[in-house]
């Protein structure tokens, strides 16, 4: 039985558009693309987890939507990640990256232009459909 990962990515909208992150060279799924966020701690929600991770990782605020987008699983050879994904958008504060290699905010049809994690794929298929007004 793997390690079971507990993760929340945010789905930020700017415009129209989704931000979009690079997984720095020294990590696992070195380069790879993601929702900015990171691993749930434990007693956490994953609200909760969210805030403090983007805050710590692209030091901004945001406001989140109380219901999640949707919800994986992905079996990788070093776990079996649990990714949650729910949607906001920023309150203050521009992306700084800290730890990423590369952000960029991408259109709905543009997704598929960068090489997403594995566990992301069914959910940048659904997001590639959407159309978001702000
Ligand atoms: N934040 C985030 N992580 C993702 C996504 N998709 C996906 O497979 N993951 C994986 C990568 C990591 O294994 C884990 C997130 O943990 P983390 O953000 O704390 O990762 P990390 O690179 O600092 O940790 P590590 O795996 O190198 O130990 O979930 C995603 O869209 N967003």
């Amino acid at each position: 039985m793997k390690k079971i990962i507990k993760v929340v990515g945010a789905i930020l909208i700017k415009e129209g558009r989704i931000l979009c992150a690079q997984r720095g060279g020294e990590k696992s799924l070195p380069f790879l693309w993601e929702f900015p966020g990171g691993k749930i701690e434990q007693g956490e929600s994953p609200h909760q987890a969210l805030i403090r991770e983007l805050s710590e990782e692209l030091l901004i605020e945001v406001e989140l939507e109380a219901t999640i987008f949707d919800a994986v699983s992905y079996e990788y050879d070093f776990g079996m990640v649990n990714l949650t994904t729910i949607i906001g958008k920023l309150k203050s504060g521009e992306p700084v990256l800290t730890e990423h290699q590369e952000i960029r905010w991408l259109s709905p049809e543009e997704l598929f232009e960068v090489e997403w994690a594995p566990a992301d794929i069914p959910i940048v298929k659904k997001l590639s459909k959407m159309h978001f007004n702000q």
